[in-house]
């Protein structure tokens, strides 16, 4: 039997706008690998790398990776991914990163949320993360169960140093200048597929049923429990 072809994704956005909470979604409903630049930078920071040493100037600063650094890093934990459908978080973020993407792999769909900034800027300022698994929570929006703490683990959660408004300004000013190109890029190739909404409840339903029509919902049978 010949096995389906493998889906590769990539949830772009601003900064704020949703694609971590949305990417849990999608992997708990598709079952898809997430990798997550952030995320994966964040561990690199805090394991003191050197690539999390260096990155940490950048962030801090509200600024991108180079280019040659960031790809490098995200084209080699891709090579564990093969087998897998996967999801892209983060990456590509500037066009020498996309260009440098199709040279390894083909690309199937862009999912792009489509937030307008000033819905976003308070979201972030009341982020707070769990680092080690890139769980979000968000005081108003989705509060963990107790307060400061990860409902799963137990372990405390935190801010992230570029959550500040500075920062973001900043980190919003990049997106514009560096990250719509490679939505164009995208939207050149047909592979655009732009969702837009001010709340994460409302664009996630079109979200689930774009992504029905390419993968099955492997959450089916959990459906009789609640949660
Ligand atoms: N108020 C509000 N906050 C949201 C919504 N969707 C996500 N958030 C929160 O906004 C913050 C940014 O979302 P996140 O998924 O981390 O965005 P990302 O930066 O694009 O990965 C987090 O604290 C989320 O919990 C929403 O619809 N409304
Ligand atoms: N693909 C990338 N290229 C360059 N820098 C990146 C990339 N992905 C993440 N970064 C750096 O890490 C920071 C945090 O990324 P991320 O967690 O994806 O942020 P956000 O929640 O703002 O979308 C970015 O502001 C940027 O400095």
């Amino acid at each position: 039997m010949v096995a389906p072809p493998l889906l590769r994704a990539v949830i772009m956005g601003p900064p704020g706008s949703g694609k971590g909470t949305i990417s849990a979604r999608i992997i708990k409903h598709f079952g898809l690998k997430h990798l997550s630049s952030g995320d994966l930078l964040r561990d690199n920071m805090q394991r003191r790398t050197e690539v999390g040493i260096l990155a940490k100037s950048y962030i801090d600063q509200g600024r991108l990776i180079p280019d040659d650094i960031m790809t490098r890093l995200m084209l080699n934990e891709l090579k564990g991914l093969n087998r897998y459908n996967w999801l892209l978080d983060g990456f590509p973020r500037t066009v020498a990163q996309a260009e440098a993407l199709d040279k390894v792999c083909q690309i199937d769909t862009v999912i792009d949320l489509d937030v307008p900034f000033e819905n976003i800027k308070c979201r972030l300022t009341a982020r707070w993360i769990h680092p080690a698994s890139g769980r979000v929570y968000n005081l108003e929006f989705s509060p963990p169960k107790v307060r400061g703490i990860d409902d799963i683990t137990g372990e405390p959660l935190v801010q992230r140093d570029d959550d500040k408004p500075e920062t973001v300004t900043k980190r919003l000013q990049a997106y514009d200048a560096e990250t719509r190109p490679v939505l164009e890029y995208y939207r050149e190739k047909g592979l655009l597929k732009s969702f837009s909404g001010t709340e994460t409840n409302k664009i996630w339903p079109h979200i689930y049923a774009f992504l029905q029509t390419k993968l099955p919902d492997v959450s089916q049978k959990d459906a009789a429990t609640p949660r």
